[in-house]
């Protein structure tokens, strides 16, 4: 069954911005969104819990768990957020509130969607927060935003997402703003959680080898429009379109002056 299933979805503004996508995410499948800066990935994200900037709109169909996207009211959209689909963003300062504890703020979702409360809310949060390989929960959850490092911040804001329990994760360049060790641990711990929960994810990249890590199918945006398809290691092999085929070239070379260094 699809958790999203996405179908000639036309993002504009002054301009076509993301042209006749469609693309369905299955329960436990990974699907890679991969593009230069600027390609429309972000666009696709947010359209897909329609969180579209002022001035966008979207047309087409996204259904999203029981919900169409398109069209759809706050109220409509309220229902199925968190629950359907959660966000991780690249910067996860964007998840969090810097002026509020971070124990408190992953309480709010699994207060809101667990409905616990009280001594079994305090140990919700740790849990979740040790779920995310967090050393000493006690001690993040006592802490502000920014007393804890970046890749701190990304895990409890993957945590934040994971409380609402959803069926699709929508992780938008988790980990570009981590440095290169923390990355890896971050992708992994992403790889573990997905699985252990029968997640989708639609993971979205400009770097083919971050997004060779976490999924088995990619598709390729260029200027909003999906340039090719297919299984990640196929595609590997024999890009088709030139731009895949700039994209592997560029990988490999990184991967070959990484192996000199
Ligand atoms: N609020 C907006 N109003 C007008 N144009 C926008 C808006 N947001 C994004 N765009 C344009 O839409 C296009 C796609 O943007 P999008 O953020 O989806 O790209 P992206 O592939 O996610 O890139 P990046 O990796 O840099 O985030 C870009 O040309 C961008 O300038």
């Amino acid at each position: 069954m699809s958790v999203l299933a996405v179908s000639g979805l036309n993002v504009r503004g002054d301009r076509a911005l993301v042209s006749d996508l469609s693309f369905t995410v299955d329960a436990g499948e990974r699907l890679g969104l991969i593009g230069e800066s600027g390609s429309g990935k972000s666009l696709t994200a947010l359209a897909s819990v329609g969180l579209l900037p002022a001035g966008l709109t979207a047309s087409g169909s996204v259904r999203l768990g029981a919900a169409e996207v398109v069209g759809a009211s706050d109220r409509v959209l309220n229902t199925v957020r968190g629950r359907a689909a959660a966000i991780v963003f690249q910067e996860p300062l964007t998840a969090l509130d810097p002026l509020m504890r971070v124990g408190r703020q992953v309480a709010a979702p699994l207060r809101r969607f667990g409905a616990v409360r009280g001594r079994a809310l305090r140990a919700a949060v740790l849990d979740a927060l040790a779920e995310v390989r967090l050393d000493d929960p006690a001690r993040i959850a006592r802490a502000y935003p920014h007393q804890i490092s970046g890749g701190q911040r990304q895990r409890v804001a993957i945590a934040m997402a994971l409380a609402c329990r959803p069926a699709l994760l929508i992780a938008d360049e988790p980990t570009t703003a981590l440095d290169v060790t923390v990355q890896a641990e971050v992708l992994s711990l992403l790889d573990g959680l997905v699985r252990d929960r029968g997640m989708g994810l639609l993971f979205i990249s400009h770097d083919l080898a971050v997004v060779s890590k976490v999924t088995d199918r990619v598709i390729v945006l260029e200027h909003g429009v999906a340039v090719e398809r297919g299984v990640l290691t196929d595609l590997l092999r024999a890009p088709q379109h030139p731009y895949t085929q700039a994209l592997v070239t560029a990988a490999r070379q990184l991967d070959t002056a990484l192996e000199w260094s």
